[in-house]
């Protein structure tokens, strides 16, 4: 079975595929004071919970955007997966033309949302993945990945509201009824979440001017349902497109899994 990584700033998500199916997945924070036994250990605990064994995982991916910890977590899948992992990185074959100035400055969470978002709903397609950052990628009729927006996240700038105020609260992100709201904290929310949303539908539809009317719109990421209840512009959330993409560049990468 194959062990798919996606480190991102704030989450590890973990896959588990049998072939194209994804059995489990699991999220873990990412915590660059972890030693690579820690994380395995963790890890071990997850996948036995699952009723599997480590020596199931016989193949490994990762995707980060975290470098630090990648030699924790490569040391981590030698030791406890006796596997070499696959990293998304130069040399690795994605299928896709990366048109950005310097190809190696993209995130490899971009590429890998690019490559499933083709693959499962063909271009040209526009990925929005809300994680730590908001990002925007935009992939043509013809694969080509043509680059996008990263905007601050919805945590990022709930954070900063809290950190550079005084009387501002920490709050959770829901969304308030109305958007005149006649608290601090519905105030608060109210911002975040339609501003937000309003930032979205406005970047796509210049997006779209920009490169594809009929550009077709996938929403991923930690935050992405609740964003997609008050934008008008997404297609569809898919919250496993990290994962997906991994296993698709796994199998470009090597032959039989
Ligand atoms: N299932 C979920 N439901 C609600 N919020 C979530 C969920 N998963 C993650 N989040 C929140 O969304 C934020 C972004 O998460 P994530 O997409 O994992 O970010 P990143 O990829 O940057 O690590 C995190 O702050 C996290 O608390
Ligand atoms: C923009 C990001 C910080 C998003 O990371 P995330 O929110 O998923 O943790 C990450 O994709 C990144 O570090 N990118 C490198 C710069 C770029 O893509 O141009
Ligand atoms: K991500």
């Amino acid at each position: 079975m194959l062990l798919v990584f996606d480190v991102g700033n704030t989450n590890i998500v973990l896959g588990v595929y049998d072939g194209k199916k994804l059995l489990y997945s699991f999220r873990i924070s990412t915590d660059k004071s972890k030693t690579s036994d820690e994380y395995g250990i963790l890890i071990k605990q997850l996948i036995e919970y699952r009723n599997m064994h480590l020596s199931d995982i016989n193949a490994v991916i990762i995707s980060s955007v975290v470098p630090p910890i990648m030699h924790t977590l490569e040391a981590m899948t030698i030791k406890y997966f006796n596997v070499y992992p696959l990293v998304v990185g130069p040399g690795i074959k994605t299928g896709i033309n990366i048109k950005y100035d310097n190809p190696k400055e993209v995130g490899a969470d971009r590429i890998v949302n690019a490559v499933a978002a083709y693959e499962l709903y063909g271009g040209p397609v526009i990925i929005i993945d809300f994680g730590t950052a908001t990002t925007f990628c935009a992939v043509s009729k013809n694969c080509e990945y043509l680059g996008g927006a990263i905007a601050p996240g919805l945590i990022i700038s709930a954070d900063a509201l809290f950190q550079r105020t005084a009387k501002l609260p920490k709050i959770e992100l829901v969304k308030p009824e109305k958007v005149i709201c006649k608290n601090t904290v519905e105030s608060m929310q109210s911002g975040l979440i339609y501003g937000h949303a309003g930032m979205v539908d406005y970047i796509v539809a210049k997006m779209k001017k920009e490169f594809a009317e009929n550009a077709y719109v996938v929403a991923t990421g930690g935050l992405a349902k609740l964003i997609a209840q008050e934008s008008k512009v997404i297609n569809t959330v898919n919250d496993m497109l990290t994962l997906e993409g991994l296993r698709i560049i796994y199998e470009r990468n090597i032959e039989k899994i």
